[in-house]
């Protein structure tokens, strides 16, 4: 299925707009089934989205309590280090609403019952997502609402980069050792687990990523393109600011706001 372009004037309406679209989506899921699910990315346009959620008098329309939230990727690092993922996710939106703190599931800190072994906390994420699939994922994670993945200037996501060994991986969560960007010791969701989403949201702002949007939109290999093996299952958003969608392959559509 061809991915979704949708085009904003910058990163602070994007983020505004990515916001309102999660509320949507949220509120139509609890609706339907009586809970949603949502996969946070880190990165500055996945927090900006966070932040303007967070101001936003419709997030009110959302059941935080029927709400689980869980992470793409996570820097292996202590509990409440600035540069955890999870760290600016609280700041930004989840220590300001009403979630059930038993369905928030950060990936674990490096400072956490594993010993700071990251291939640990890996299985321990893999295990408390296969608990939480019914029999109707048809596999060992959850099929969540929604999956939002910020995209680096080199098409990574998740902390899936380039070439690296996690992009052949089947399992639905890996330790990622030597990461190109600092910090080098991560976890991450792997394709596999991505896949699993309904709906995958890529967001992108700024010229430094309009490279890596155009070639996710290209036909490339996951391999050397991890962005372009990020779909959903019954749709992919490339959700972006007119900068991040400069250089969009000829023949894609995309759908404009002013
Ligand atoms: O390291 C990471 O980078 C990506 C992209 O971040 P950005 O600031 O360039 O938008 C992010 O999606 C990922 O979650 C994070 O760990």
């Amino acid at each position: 299925m061809t991915p979704t372009v949708l085009v904003h004037r910058d990163q602070e309406l994007l983020a505004k707009a990515v916001a309102a679209r999660l509320v949507t989506r949220i509120v139509d899921a609890q609706a339907a089934r009586g809970s949603a699910s949502v996969v946070l990315t880190g990165g500055g346009v996945g927090t900006a989205v966070l932040a303007a959620l967070a101001a936003t008098g419709a997030r009110d329309a959302i059941d935080w309590r029927a709400l689980d939230v869980w992470w793409g990727d996570e820097r292996f690092l202590p509990t409440g280090d600035p540069d955890r993922n999870e760290t600016g996710a609280r700041d930004a939106l989840l220590s300001h609403v009403g979630l059930d703190p038993a369905r928030v599931h950060p990936m674990p800190a490096s400072d956490g019952p594993d010993d700071g072994d990251p291939e640990l906390a890996a299985e321990r994420y893999a295990a408390e997502l296969r608990a939480a699939a019914r029999p109707e994922d048809h596999g060992p994670v959850p099929s969540f609402d929604v999956l939002m993945l910020g995209v680096g200037p080199d098409a990574h996501v998740a902390s899936l980069f380039p070439e690296m060994p996690a992009l052949y991986d089947e399992r639905p969560v890996v330790a990622v050792r030597g990461a190109p960007k600092p910090p080098p010791t991560r976890l991450s969701l792997t394709l596999p687990a991505i896949r699993a989403a309904h709906e995958v949201w890529v967001l992108a702002a700024g010229s430094s990523k309009a490279k890596a949007v155009r070639l996710g939109l290209s036909g490339a290999g996951p391999v050397q393109v991890p962005v372009a093996g990020a779909r959903g299952r019954r749709a992919t958003l490339y959700l972006l600011d007119r900068a991040a969608a400069a250089e969009l392959p000829p023949g894609i559509e995309r759908i404009a706001s002013p």
